[in-house]
């Protein structure tokens, strides 16, 4: 007998309410699985939807239509609305400045959820020991539970985050760009202790960043997500090193190189192509990127890809099997505007 995923989205929109009686679809029919102790990583760029379908999870976006499950059972979509317990779910937020309260110390941050627990459960266990091993876990002292955050450096912070979402011992932890603000070499390691964690507890992670090469870095898998849809599955080194979509090269062509004068042809490139679709922009019968897209055809237009199954994954993409091998910092793979008619 297999074990049910640890978590199963299944057909997942989410409409936001706009002005004027509108809703924006931020989030379109959206499929994924994370397995217990594996990390789904969830890649895109700004405004793709990624924190929303992880808010949709955990019960707090306006779920449209779809299926949550976490270990078989279907969730309430608005479980939170009526002060369902999540503690198996817990979420670590990019910005650890405005996500821990100034006001309370280390040590409550980090007890809060565990006391809120313990509550329920009419547990009777020593909260401050469990604190102070959280503490030692992430690498801060003991002496840390009776300071306050701003007495932290950014990774320390991040740190204390992490504590506070693993003292309940949770099964999933959601990273919303848990590294997105921190210095490189502090984001390694970050990664290095999520994964340390993750290896002792089995937990599992649906990691959200907009760094590709974050995302490869604690993933076993990756998803990519533009305006709200799947363009793309696969396994991390899958999705990195031959991507199969004209967006995934996209990104991976947008994504920082170390000499200058590459970098600023590729600013320059990017700015002269980028077309920012209106968010108004019907996508019911087309494909999302076609506006961006270099290779888009007529039928990019006016038919909407599925995703294919393929060996390691799905690809939602009319022209996947005709694009030229991928070859890592081609700048052809840049986005650049297309019509119908000037499609190739
Ligand atoms: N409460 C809301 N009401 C209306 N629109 C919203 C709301 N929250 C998000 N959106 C819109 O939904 C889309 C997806 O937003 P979301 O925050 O999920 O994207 P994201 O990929 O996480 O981007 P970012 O990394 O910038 O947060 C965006 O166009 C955003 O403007």
């Amino acid at each position: 007998m297999t074990a049910n995923p640890l978590v199963e989205v299944r057909g997942l929109c989410v409409d936001y309410r706009v002005k004027r009686r509108q809703r924006f679809r931020a989030v379109d029919s959206v499929d994924l699985t994370v397995n217990a102790g594996e990390t789904l990583g969830v890649v895109g760029e700004s405004g793709s939807g990624k924190s929303t379908i992880a808010k949709a999870i955990l019960g707090i976006a306006p779920v449209t239509a779809g299926t949550i499950r976490f270990d078989g059972a279907e969730l309430d979509p608005h479980r939170v609305r009526r002060r369902e317990p999540v503690t198996d779910m817990q979420v670590v937020f990019q910005d650890p400045v405005s996500s821990l309260d100034p006001t309370k110390t280390v040590g409550y941050t980090i007890a809060e959820p565990l006391v809120a627990k313990l509550r329920r459960t009419g547990g009777e266990r020593d909260v401050r020991r469990q604190v102070a091993e959280m503490l030692d876990r992430v690498g801060l002292p003991a002496a840390a539970a009776s300071r306050y955050p701003a007495q932290f450096s950014g990774g320390q912070r991040q740190r204390i985050a992490i504590a506070r979402a693993f003292v309940v011992r949770p099964r999933l932890v959601i990273c919303d760009e848990a590294v997105s603000a921190l210095d490189l070499s502090v984001q390694a390691q970050i990664l290095n202790l999520l994964a340390d964690v993750q290896r002792e507890l089995g937990v599992g992670y649906l990691f959200i960043s907009h760094d590709l090469s974050v995302v490869e870095h604690i993933s076993d898998r990756v998803l990519v997500l533009y305006r709200g849809r799947v363009m793309e599955t696969g396994t991390a080194a899958q999705v990195v090193r031959s991507p199969r979509h004209p967006y995934t090269r996209a990104l991976l062509a947008a994504a920082p190189v170390h000499d200058p004068a590459q970098q600023r042809r590729r600013r320059e490139l990017r700015s002269s192509y980028r077309v920012t679709p209106s968010r108004s922009l019907p996508l019911g019968d087309l494909c999302p990127y076609t506006h961006r897209c270099g290779f888009a055809v007529g039928s990019c237009f006016h038919q909407r890809p599925v995703p294919q199954e393929t060996d390691e994954g799905t690809v939602a993409c009319h022209r996947h099997a005709d694009l030229p091998p991928y070859a890592a910092g081609d700048l052809r793979h840049e986005a650049r505007p297309a019509t119908a008619k000037g499609g190739r």
